[in-house]
């Protein structure tokens, strides 16, 4: 059976989904779908059926002394043995990544040849979390399966659709030129989160609407007719909301603070900017909401009010650029599963008209608004992987049909 593989591959976890092929269409969901955690350290996986049902919870074998390249490597062969042993026929006909950084010329997904590979290095510095895992990825699969088409899906490329003022720094024009714009990310994310809104909010769905990705890596997106209009996140990952580690938007005065007064120089800052702050920085705790939701102490609670407080100033800023707001949608680890972020970032944009059912909240339904709220209130489950492997599919097709014209 032709399957496509999606690997969505984080800093230190891999998210993974196999989808069966029926001629030209997919076949959702996932037959197989899971996560391995822990590459670089002591790594894991955990898969699951179509069904649901757990298929593995295993710890894989791993060599404490090797580099984070052959870890990746290593880890990326067992999980495809591990996928080769349990569905029995599945022919991987192509693998489709989520890439975080596509830079200004990828609006769609592209197949993986060495210039692409190339070009996509370029973006590191934009994206130092998450590119050189992405890159990794398709170079340790392209060693492992070296006849299968690797398909780049890209974060930025849904936000293209942005008009121009929304891309724009207000800094000499040569900057623009050399790239120097707002791009946003999560796009993947947002764009199946767009797929899903006429089926949970009806004609709404096409009005003024505000995605709140909320997981490790947090933004906003400002969907109008489904289409991103604006976004949090910008030039880098490093823009707008509070995040698991990141700062979001800091004034650009501190930088200059940290340059100039506390003598840091540039890798010190990214590594306070990226890996230091956020959850964890202010916490000085922990990075997972879940621990500081649990926890007494205060730093934890002034992380949690600074994250939400965060998310409800952005809120305000994107409803002034959609000109008003018809729904807001939750998604992501946090998004998903935190009633309580949902609950006091609701109750701050009551001004806009949001008011939450705390029932509906508290069980997670899909749909959270009370009665006679002006704005209705959604929560969705995202699937990245989904989004991917629907890309990867008609680009994979699109380059079979150039291979045979080619040779033709
Ligand atoms: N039950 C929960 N309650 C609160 N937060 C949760 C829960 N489950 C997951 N999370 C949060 O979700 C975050 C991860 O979200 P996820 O979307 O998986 O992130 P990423 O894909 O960026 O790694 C974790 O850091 C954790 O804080
Ligand atoms: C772009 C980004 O921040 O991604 P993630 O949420 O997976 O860290
Ligand atoms: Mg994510």
């Amino acid at each position: 059976m032709p399957a496509i593989l999606v690997i969505n591959a984080g800093s230190s976890s891999v998210k993974f989904a196999v989808f069966q092929t029926d001629g030209h269409d997919l076949r959702e969901p996932a037959a197989l779908h899971g996560q391995l955690e822990g590459i670089g350290g002591a790594p894991h996986l955990v898969a699951k059926d179509a069904a649901g049902r757990k298929l593995a919870d295993d710890a894989l074998p791993h060599d404490p002394a090797a580099s984070l390249d052959t870890a990746y490597d290593t880890a990326l062969a067992a999980l495809l043995a591990w996928i080769g042993e349990h569905e029995v026929g599945f022919a991987i006909e192509a693998i489709g990544h989520r890439v975080v950084h596509g830079g200004p010329t990828h609006a769609a997904p592209v197949v993986v040849d060495d210039a692409v590979l190339a070009e996509l290095d370029r973006y590191v510095p934009l994206a130092p979390l998450h590119q050189p895992h992405n890159l990794d990825a398709i170079r340790a699969l392209g060693r492992i399966e070296p006849d299968a088409i690797q398909i780049a899906c890209f974060d930025t490329a849904f936000h293209r659709s942005q008009p121009a003022v929304a891309q724009r720094f207000a800094l000499p024009r040569r900057f623009e030129a050399a790239g120097v714009r707002r791009y946003g990310f999560h796009g993947l994310s947002y764009e199946y989160i767009a797929g899903r809104l006429p089926e949970l909010l009806g004609e709404r769905a096409d009005g003024r609407v505000i995605v709140a990705h909320l997981g490790n890596g947090a933004s906003l997106c400002a969907l109008h007719g489904r289409r991103s209009v604006a976004s949090t996140m910008g030039f880098s990952a490093l823009d707008g909301l509070m995040m698991g580690t990141r700062t979001g938007a800091i004034d650009p005065g501190v930088l200059l603070y940290l340059l100039d007064t506390e003598k840091m120089d540039s890798a010190r800052i990214s590594r306070l900017l990226y890996k230091e702050s956020g959850l964890l920085g202010v916490s000085g705790i922990s990075a997972d909401m879940r621990t500081l939701l649990a926890s007494d102490a205060p730093e934890a609670a002034e992380a949690v009010e600074l994250f939400c407080y965060r998310i409800a100033r952005e809120i305000g800023s994107l409803a002034a650029a959609l000109g008003g707001l018809d729904a807001l949608v939750f998604t992501a680890g946090i998004g998903e599963h935190a009633a309580p972020v949902r609950e006091r970032v609701s109750a701050a944009c009551g001004w806009l008209g949001v008011k939450l059912d705390a029932e509906a909240n508290a069980a997670g339904q899909l749909r959270l608004d009370a009665a006679g709220s002006a704005v209705a209130v959604a929560c969705i489950p995202t699937d990245e992987e989904v989004m991917i492997a629907r890309h990867a599919l008609p680009a994979l097709r699109v380059h079979h049909a150039e291979l045979v014209k080619a040779s033709s």
